[in-house]
């Protein structure tokens, strides 16, 4: 089943799997070896999110200080609540890609960069690699 959405482009690679209007949101995102977002939120949605396959950093910060700095490994999933909190992830493998599964609820399709200090530094509208299997872009591919 996994082969049907793992398309890489230039980043880690965002892949929408299912969309329940105003309800909730199912992306799996493949992380490359190395790979990382910049600190983000998510602009008010809960988050829920499972590692299927590698293992995942996760920094959660709150207003401008770090809260956790945690890895989670295969089969684990971690929280993220919605109010005053931004996070980070990575694959910190040099080697191996990450398979994540997330779950927000309710759907959003902007959300806001942070500096390390906590400054915001823009808003940003999310973009997918796949949606329901289909590549979005002629560089995409799948990596299994
Ligand atoms: N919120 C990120 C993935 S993660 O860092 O939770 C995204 O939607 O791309
Ligand atoms: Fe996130």
């Amino acid at each position: 089943m996994l082969s049907l959405f793992l398309f890489v482009i230039h980043s880690y690679s965002r892949n929408l799997i299912h969309d329940e209007p105003g309800k909730f949101r199912l992306i799996l995102i493949c992380w490359k070896p190395g790979h990382y977002n910049a600190i983000h939120d998510h602009n008010g949605s809960d988050c829920y999110f499972k590692v299927l396959q590698g293992r995942v950093r996760e920094i959660q910060f709150q207003k401008q200080s770090q809260k956790s700095d945690k890895e989670y490994d295969e089969g684990e999933v971690c929280y993220l609540e919605s109010l005053n909190l931004s996070h980070q992830m990575s694959n910190p493998d040099s080697e191996t890609i990450a398979v994540t599964l997330h779950l927000y609820i309710p759907p959003f399709d902007t959300c806001h960069i942070y500096d390390p200090n906590g400054q915001q530094i823009e808003e940003v509208v999310l973009s997918y690699a796949s949606e329901h299997g289909e590549p979005l872009y002629d560089d995409c591919h799948q990596l299994l």
